[in-house]
Formats: structure tokens, C-alpha cells, sequence
């Protein structure tokens, strides 16, 4: 997950490749809170873990229920047949609105002193319809804050079940989805009716729950979309095992891809044509706007097909989550877009309709909304301005707006704190980054340049660190390329070039954090050696070595950037980086932060003679044939000899920062 500031996604071309998605929320809450209903224990495939999974998790827990979670298996043993609790319980529902209306209704069903909070947004998200239908059957729930909001206390109930109870269906499906939920509990000695008054939205997420409630041994009866009768005598009896199809509301941005960009396709993996996720049907607008899109069996491919893609207009009531996709399709469309009866968004994550519209807007297009819809123009090659996209700590805002990287403009976009698409799908950015593509010139690099013990690593690894961007330590390459000679018995000199150089070329290095890795095996510490830094800057005076190390870390180039520290970086590896920093610190001020590294770990070190070996390493490093260390010419110098790595960091970000420059917020 990306839990930088922002994260720049630079101008993106093409996109290819399989992605395989996280499972549904939609389905994994259900799953979660219909296993905990029963007794015994239920082993759950494919969940999604996320922070709405993880509240509803953690709420089962301090329930009492058994969570044995391995990968994304997981096993609950339910509350059936056992005794809830008695001592009062606060949960935390985070802004997970599948975890806090289906479990305020099963705890009012069930009774207990129970409160129920989230977080400030979900404060704001309304609750009144569900809580009057509770009271309305004899639940005692009070209001903690605004009426009709969380946070919420749970008392015991006095159940009245002798007439059907209204709930309303205009604001939330989840109203009428937790009341299917909860009141199996209460079926003992009668069937209970719910009948929904006003239009019910968002139909497909009852049909979910009617489904995996079928599943979970309560078969509901539907009369229309106005009454819902649970039979007398229903009881939770657990599947044993279920499996969690992959979230058809993420699979949107990926066929949404597949539709925009250029490329062999994107295939999805975990979601088919035939899910019981109605937002599946986002294929079908897809369609109309151009997309060719293929399925089978848990799988679908989308290729491009009209383009530019065609405007449309589309009541969205059935796909409120998947349509916020069809609002960023629409800008590569020939005419305008509009999506219609889409009210719901107003009190989702965020006004989504006001989102979209003002996001939009900054990107150059023009954007018409009323209460329940919204209308998107094209926007033409020629119009698209760089935007700095707030995301309103709504998921799908970030996720939609990536889409916008693949402007005919070729204008980068930021999307400000990235890290909210937690929500539902923590990994996006990876999934994107995995299957889009674009010319190297487009993927920036920064290099990092300087002598031996000025800081270097550091500094890009907190650069790269704070951009979301990947690091590329170079001189490592040349200590494991060492390391590896001498395994070898090779000696370092001249004489064995050629032999070193062939290993270099498929040298099996690999990065893991602070780990590198040769073969498999650790070799950090062996490298991280006084002594292994001479012997790099032996092989590095070797020019075949140099060159077949070039391809490797030109590899090193990926999405959605690269922090490159080193001794060529600037001037010979990546002469086109946008941004070349030069760092010096005095010969004094390195060997002494040299030696409390040493000391700190253990070593025993002589200040005198390290300040003679790094001057000796200089006066190699400058004087070598080959890519001598030397500021390129368009290098900005930095002497960190007395500042902080902090404020050699944020040095680095301001000059980053006037090269990247993003439109204000609006
Ligand atoms: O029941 C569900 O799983 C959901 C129902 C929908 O909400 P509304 O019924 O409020 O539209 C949807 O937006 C939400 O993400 C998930
Ligand atoms: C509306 C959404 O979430 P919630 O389940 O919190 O309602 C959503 O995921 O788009």
C-alpha cells in the first residue's frame, strides 16, 4: 500500500496483463457476520482484508467469536448456541457502512449494552431509517450525537413481532440488508415480515444478501421489492466452507482500463459475468461505451474497443459504486455523459456527486450536476490540465482518478493521500502499477550522486520513502557484484574482467526492504563491510563490469518512479533524470558519522584511518577512466555537512516539487 502524502502517477500509455483482485466487501462482511451467527465454525476463502473487514473482524472478536485467520483464509466460530456478552462493549466501525448497519442490527436484536462508533464521516452518514425500524419492533437504541447518526447505544430489547415492520429504502439498501440479517435471530416462534415504504435503491446488494442468506440456511421470500417474509423457525446453519467471490465494484476500474488504454488487454482474475455482485453489470455500461469485453468462469478480458469512447446516458440506481468509474470514462468519450438516480452518493465516503464534479473540474472538464445526477463532457487532447486530485478519504475517488493518468496530453496526476483506497482494496496502486504502462522517458527518475559516506542512502531511501517511489542502491550492485567474484575466486583485478563482468550480467540480486539478497541468500551484512566497499570500488574501475551492470539497473525504472543513489547515476546511467542532486559532506564530518555507524553496531573503528581510506576511495572514485564520480552538469549540489537528514530530505522534496508542479486545489 502507498501511505505517502500524494503519489504522482506519471503519464501512463498502455496497460496489459492479468490482475487478480481482492474479494468482495460486499460479500465478506455478510459472510462474516452470517458465520458469527451460527454455531460451529465456517472457513471463509478468499477474504478481503481491508480496514472495512477489519472492523467487522475486530467487532466479532470483542463479540466473543473464535477469528483464526490464515492468509486470506478464515475461520470464525460462531456465537450460536453460546452465550453473548453481558459487560458493555464499544465498537469501532471505522466507515465501513456494511459493518455498522447489519451489526447495529443484530446487537439490538440480540441486546446488551452496546455502542457503535466510526469515524467522523461516518457520523454523518445517516442510520434513522434503520434505527426507527428497530425501535419500531421494540429495540432500545439511543442516539449519541445528532439524531439519525452514530454513534449509536444498544440496549436490551422488548420484541414486539406481532406486525410487519416498515423500513424505508430510498436513503440505504443496507437498512433492509441488516434487518435480513438480524432477524433470523428472532424467528423462534413466528415469521417476520419487513416491508420496504418508498423506492428501494440499490436492488442487487439485496439480491447478495437474499443469496448468501440461502446459503447460510434462511430462505427469504420475496414478494416484489416491497415485502420480505422470513419463515418461522429460520436458524443460521454455517455452510462449512464459502468462498468470497473477487469485488466486482474493484473489478470496474480494470475493465475500465482495459476499455481506455492501448495494449494486448487486461485480464481479471477472481470475477466473472455470472457473480452475484451487481455491480457486475458495470460490463454491461462499459459496453455502451465502447469496451469489448469478454468472460467465463471467474474471469473476464476487456479490450479496447470504440474510441474514442461514446458519452451515454445511464441511470446508475442499480450500480451506485461501480458508476463513479463510468463519471472518469467519460472524459475519453466523444459527447457528454450523463448518470442519473445516483442520490445515494450524496451520503457515501464523501458527496461523491460533488466530488466527481469538482475533481473533474480541475483535470479541464466540464462538469453539470443537480441532486441525484451528474453530467461529465469529453475532454479534448488539448484540454487536459495537470490536477492535484483530493480524494475526500473516499476509496473510489482515488481509484477512479488514476484513470485520468491516460490523457491524450500526457499530463501526469496526483492523487493526494493515496492510502485511503484501504477502504476496500489496500494493493490498487500495485494492481495498477503491475499492468499499466508507459515510455521510460515518462517515469521519472531522481539521482542521487556523492562520494562515499556523504549519505546518500539515506537520503534516497527517505526520498523514495516519502514519494512512494522505488530506490535503487547502485553501489550495492557493485558490493554483491564483488562478493559474488571473490565466491567465485576471482580476483578483483583486471585480469579476471571479463569473468566478473559475465557474472554481473545475470547476477541473481535481489532488494527486499533493507535485505539484499544474492542468490537467495543474505548477503547484507558481508557487503555492508568496510571491507566490501573497497572491493566495490575495485570492480567498478572495470569498465566491462560497468557496462553489463547498465541493463540491470535500468531495470530499475519502474512505476511509478525511482530514487537512484550512486556514483554515475546523474551523469552516465540515467543522463535524462529530471532531477540530479550532487551530495558532498567535508572528509572530517564522514569519517566521523562513519565511525558511530561502526561503533554502533558493534565494530571497532579508528576515526584517523577511515578519514584516510574514504579519502583514498574519493581520489580513486574521481580519477577512474570510467564514469569518474563527478557532478553531472545539471546536478543541484548539496552539502549536508551540517544538516540534518531531515533537512537534507525535505531540501530534496522542495527542488521535486517545483519540478512537479500540480494545479492548486480548487
Ligand atoms: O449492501 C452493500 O454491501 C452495499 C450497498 C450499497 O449501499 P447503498 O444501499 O447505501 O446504496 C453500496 O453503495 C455499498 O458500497 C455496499
Ligand atoms: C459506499 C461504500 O461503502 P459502504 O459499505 O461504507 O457503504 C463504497 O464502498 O463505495
Amino acid at each position: 500500500m502507498f501511505s505517502t502524502a500524494f503519489l504522482d502517477l506519471p503519464a501512463l500509455q498502455g496497460a496489459s496483463g492479468t490482475v487478480t483482485l481482492p474479494g468482495s466487501k460486499s460479500i465478506s462482511n455478510r459472510v462474516l457476520l452470517l458465520s458469527a451467527l451460527c454455531q460451529g465454525t465456517t472457513v471463509v476463502h478468499d477474504l478481503l482484508d481491508s480496514d472495512d473487514t477489519r472492523v467487522m473482524l475486530a467487532a466479532l472478536r470483542q463479540l466473543g467469536c473464535g477469528v483464526e485467520v490464515a492468509g486470506t483464509t478464515v475461520t470464525i466460530t460462531g456465537l450460536g448456541g453460546r452465550a453473548w456478552p453481558t459487560e458493555a462493549i464499544e465498537f469501532f466501525m471505522g466507515n465501513a457502512g456494511t459493518a455498522m448497519r447489519p451489526l447495529t442490527a443484530a446487537l439490538a436484536v440480540q441486546g446488551g449494552d452496546f455502542t457503535l462508533k466510526g469515524v467522523p464521516r461516518m457520523h454523518e452518514r445517516p442510520i434513522g431509517d434503520l434505527v426507527d425500524a428497530l425501535r419500531e419492533l421494540g429495540c432500545a437504541i439511543d442516539y449519541l450525537g445528532n439524531d439519525g447518526y452514530p454513534p449509536l447505544r444498544v440496549r436490551q430489547p422488548s420484541l414486539q413481532l406481532d406486525k410487519p415492520i416498515p423500513v424505508r429504502g430510498d436513503v440505504s439498501s443496507q437498512f433492509l440488508t441488516a434487518l435480513l440479517m438480524a432477524l433470523p435471530l428472532a424467528t423462534q416462534d413466528r415469521a417476520i415480515t419487513i416491508e420496504v415504504v418508498g423506492e428501494l435503491i440499490s436492488k442487487p446488494y439485496i439480491e447478495i444478501t437474499l443469496n448468501l442468506l440461502a446459503r447460510y440456511g434462511i430462505a427469504v421470500e420475496r414478494q416484489g421489492w416491497e415485502r420480505f417474509v422470513i419463515p418461522e423457525g429460520s436458524r443460521y446453519q454455517s455452510p462449512g466452507t464459502i468462498h468470497v467471490e473477487a469485488d466486482a465494484s474493484s473489478a470496474s476500474y480494470f475493465i475500465a482500463l482495459g476499455a481506455i488504454a492501448e495494449g494486448k488487454g487486461i485480464r481479471i482474475q477472481g470475477v466473472g459475468a455470472d457473480s452475484i455482485q451487481g455491480d457486475i453489470r458495470f460490463m454491461d455500461a462499459a459496453e455502451q461505451m465502447g469496451a469489448k469485453i469478454t468472460s467465463g468462469p471467474n474471469w473476464l478480458e476487456i479490450q479496447r474497443g470504440a474510441w474514442p469512447l461514446k458519452g451515454i446516458t445511464l441511470d446508475c440506481n442499480h450500480i451506485p459504486d461501480a458508476a463513479m468509474t463510468l463519471a472518469v470514462m467519460a472524459l475519453y468519450a466523444d459527447g457528454p455523459t450523463t448518470l442519473r438516480n445516483i442520490a445515494s452518493w450524496r451520503v457515501k465516503e464523501t458527496d461523491r456527486i460533488a466530488a466527481m464534479a469538482n475533481e473533474s473540474r480541475k483535470l479541464g472538464a466540464t462538469v453539470e450536476e443537480g441532486p441525484d445526477w451528474i453530467t461529465i463532457h469529453a475532454l479534448p487532447a488539448g484540454q487536459w490540465k495537470r490536477a492535484s486530485i483530493h480524494t475526500y478519504d473516499d476509496h473510489r475517488v482515488a481509484m477512479c482518478f488514476s484513470l485520468a493518468a491516460f490523457n491524450a496530453a500526457q499530463v501526469p496526476v496526483r492523487i493526494e493521500d493515496p492510502k485511503c483506497v484501504a477502504k476496500t482494496f489496500p494493493d490498487y496502486f500495485e494492481a495498477l502499477f503491475s499492468v499499466a504502462h508507459t515510455a521510460a522517458q515518462n517515469i521519472p527518475v531522481i539521482c542521487i550522486d556523492g562520494p562515499t559516506a556523504s549519505g546518500k542512502g539515506t537520503l534516497a531511501s527517505r526520498v523514495a520513502a516519502a514519494l512512494g517511489y522505488h530506490y535503487l542502491d547502485s553501489g550495492a550492485l557493485y558490493r554483491v557484484t564483488a562478493h559474488a567474484a571473490l565466491q567465485a575466486g576471482l580476483t578483483l583485478e583486471a585480469i579476471d574482467e571479463a569473468a566478473i563482468a559475465k557474472l554481473a550480467r545475470s547476477l541473481p540480486v535481489r532488494f527486499e526492504g533493507d535485505q539484499v539478497l544474492l542468490d537467495g541468500v543474505d548477503v547484507t551484512d558481508a557487503i555492508r563491510s568496510e571491507q566490501g566497499g573497497m572491493n566495490a570500488s575495485k570492480v567498478s574501475v572495470l569498465p566491462a563490469v560497468r557496462d553489463a551492470l547498465v541493463d540491470l539497473q535500468h531495470s530499475f525504472q519502474r512505476l511509478p518512479g525511482l530514487l537512484a543513489d550512486g556514483r554515475d547515476m546523474g551523469t552516465v546511467i540515467f543522463p535524462e533524470a529530471p532531477l540530479k542532486v550532487f551530495l558532498t559532506a567535508s572528509a572530517a564530518k564522514r569519517a566521523e558519522r562513519r565511525h558511530k555507524q561502526l561503533i554502533s553496531k558493534g565494530f571497532s573503528a579508528n576515526i584517523d584511518a577511515l578519514r584516510a581510506d574514504l579519502e583514498a576511495r574519493d581520489a580513486r572514485d574521481m580519477s577512474r577512466s570510467v564514469a569518474p564520480l563527478k557532478p553531472a552538469q545539471d546536478a543541484l549540489q548539496l552539502d549536508n555537512s551540517s544538516l540534518t537528514i531531515e533537512a537534507s530530505v525535505e531540501q530534496v522534496m522542495v527542488w521535486w516539487q517545483s519540478r512537479q508542479v500540480f494545479g492548486s486545489p480548487t
